[in-house]
């Protein structure tokens, strides 16, 4: 930490206080996986379930961040850690504010994906790998991306010439090359009930 000479300054309403008002727990929904796997497409879908059924809910998504808050980050391995940590301190606001948020990075990393759960406090971090083989991916390519990876265009493309660390112990693992859309909602959905997050 560079500054110096600060104090952290508390509120009158607090996050148990928000929470209340919302009738629901706050949490990080973490989608980790290759690029095509469908982090984007779950999280937009169980999204659209949790907002019918009331729940205060935002999504953070890869594409949409490096347009704005991280256009100054590019695919090195430091960047795409200041990449998370930025993720992670911004998600951790959104968990103080009450709100379900949804997050869509390839976060290729296990230790960035720590430190994120280590921001967090205990069940406020649901890892989920959406896990789908490189052949799946790449056959799907909905940006043409894999394409130009492989044809040299794009250096240090995950997956293909850049690393790819699967999750170890997710609370989740979604298969989406062997389940439908509806079925890794439904997943989602059920884990979220089950543990108390959606009462
Ligand atoms: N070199 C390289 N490697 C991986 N991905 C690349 C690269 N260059 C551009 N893109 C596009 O950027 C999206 C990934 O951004 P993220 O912020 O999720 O990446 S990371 O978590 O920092 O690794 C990723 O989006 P998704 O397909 O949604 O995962 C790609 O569209
Ligand atoms: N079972 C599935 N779950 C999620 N996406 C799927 C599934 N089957 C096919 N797809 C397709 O795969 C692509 C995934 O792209 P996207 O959601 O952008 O992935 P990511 O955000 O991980 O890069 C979409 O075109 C989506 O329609």
């Amino acid at each position: 930490m560079k500054a110096t000479n600060i104090v952290w300054h508390p509120s009158k309403v607090t996050k148990e206080d928000r929470q209340k008002l919302n009738g629901h727990k706050s949490v990080v929904l973490w989608f980790t996986g290759l690029s095509g796997a469908g982090k984007s497409t779950l999280s937009v879908e169980v999204e659209k379930e949790l907002h019918q059924r009331g729940i205060r809910t935002y999504i953070l998504d890869g594409d949409n961040i490096r347009h704005g808050l991280n256009k100054d980050l590019g695919f090195s391995a430091e960047d795409r850690k200041e990449n998370i940590r930025r993720i992670g301190e911004v998600a951790k606001l959104m968990v103080d504010a009450g709100i379900v948020t949804l997050t869509a990075f390839i976060s290729p990393y296990r230790e960035d994906r720590e430190m994120v759960r280590q921001l967090l406090g205990e069940k406020e971090f649901i890892e989920i790998y959406v896990k789908c083989s490189l052949e799946e991916c790449e056959r799907r390519d909905p940006k043409g991306l894999y394409k130009k990876a492989r044809a040299g265009e794009i250096k240090g493309f995950t997956g293909i010439d850049d690393p790819y660390e699967e999750p170890e112990n997710p609370e989740l693992v979604v298969e989406t090359d062997k389940q439908t859309l509806e079925e890794s909602v439904k997943q989602v959905i059920t884990y979220l009930e089950e543990n108390g997050y959606l009462k």
